[in-house]
């Protein structure tokens, strides 16, 4: 076994097999009944609600880290910008994630990194394998939604989402595949935005079922008050994801204030990518009219600070001690 700890399950299926083959929307899944604690609910044990900026490529992904974040997930959002440069609007596909995984993992490797599998990139056994491709690429966990593909951002309009018990039999996939690896899944749906009148509930029950299928947490996208966030965290079971995107439809909290609702992961999928590019933007701008940065050096890292940053010193000692050692063995040979 991995030195993972095994830890009871805290999946209604799991520990009460019973009570849900009394439920008539119960999955049958075949995972085990006892489930491996993970990195991720270690680091909730520990912290209460973890702050998890996104990230979208090797750099963002080690600024977070130096920057003394415990945790961090590349958005999907953010990917089909910087990749693509184009809008969260089903564009980006999972082998693409996975690829992306890597790089920010092994930038990154000493905080768990969630990555964004969108819908899982088909049905209950494409889900296998995307999430397959992401714990071989190091990822710590991951978000599966229950949006129509092609999907879109939660919250932009003109969504759909697929029969609760399709996306159950997707999460209950993932379970399986995920075995005793250590990665945690988090089941996100997108059924608030489907009616003004029933989205609310609607979502929680999606979210309970969910949890009943296998998923380590839910994530109800996009409520939109606090009202909706409370009932969120008194209704929904179990581990919960809050979505802080700004300019989106919830409003934005504190970790503290978050966690008093019944939170646990607070995403921050687009401070990153939006602080960015808010800063190209401008200097930008600065060098198309004036024709140089020569005065305006405070909006840039200096050439020191990002040598820091990407520990360019490490590499001159790697340089030397190699060079040392070639040394070393030709004047042995001569
Ligand atoms: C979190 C998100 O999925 C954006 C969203 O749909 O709310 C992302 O890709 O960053
Ligand atoms: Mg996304």
């Amino acid at each position: 076994m991995s030195m993972l700890m095994a830890a009871k399950s805290t999946s209604l299926y799991n520990s009460n097999p019973a009570r849900i083959s009394q439920n008539p929307r119960a999955v049958r899944s075949v995972y085990p009944t006892v489930r491996m604690q993970s990195r991720v609910h270690r680091l909730i044990e520990e912290q209460g609600a973890v702050l998890v900026p996104g990230v979208y490529d090797a750099l963002s992904a080690a600024i977070v880290q130096q920057t003394g974040f415990s945790a961090a997930l590349i958005s999907g959002y953010a990917l089909s910008a910087s990749t693509l440069g184009k809008p969260d609007f089903g564009l980006i596909t999972p082998p693409e994630m996975a690829a992306t995984a890597r790089l920010v993992c092994a930038a990154a490797p000493k905080i768990p990194i969630f990555a964004d599998a969108d819908t899982g990139g088909g049905n209950a056994l494409n889900v296998q394998r995307t999430v397959k491709d992401l714990i071989a690429a190091g990822a710590a966990g991951c978000f599966l939604e229950d949006q129509a593909w092609p999907k879109r951002c939660g919250h932009m309009r003109g969504k759909e989402v697929i029969p609760a018990e399709e996306h159950a039999a997707k999460i209950a996939s993932a379970r399986d595949a995920i075995g005793d690896a250590d990665f945690f899944l988090i089941a996100r749906t997108d059924a608030r935005a489907m009616s003004a009148k029933t989205g609310l509930s609607d979502a929680i029950d999606r979210a309970n079922l969910y949890m009943e299928a296998g998923a380590d947490a839910s994530f109800v996208e996009a409520p939109r008050d606090d009202d909706e966030l409370k009932e969120i965290g008194k209704r929904t079971k179990g581990y919960r994801v809050c979505n802080m995107l700004e300019g989106g439809r919830t409003p934005l909290h504190t970790p503290d204030e978050l966690k008093e609702m019944g939170f646990h992961l607070i995403a921050h999928p687009l401070t990153s990518l939006y602080a960015s590019t808010r800063a190209l933007v401008d200097v930008l701008k600065i060098l198309k009219e004036k024709g140089t940065t020569k005065d305006h050096l405070e909006k840039m890292i200096t050439f020191e600070e990002f040598n820091r940053l990407v520990d360019l010193d490490s590499w001159y000692e790697l340089e030397t001690k190699y060079s040392n050692l070639r040394n070393a063995l030709s004047t042995t040979k001569s």
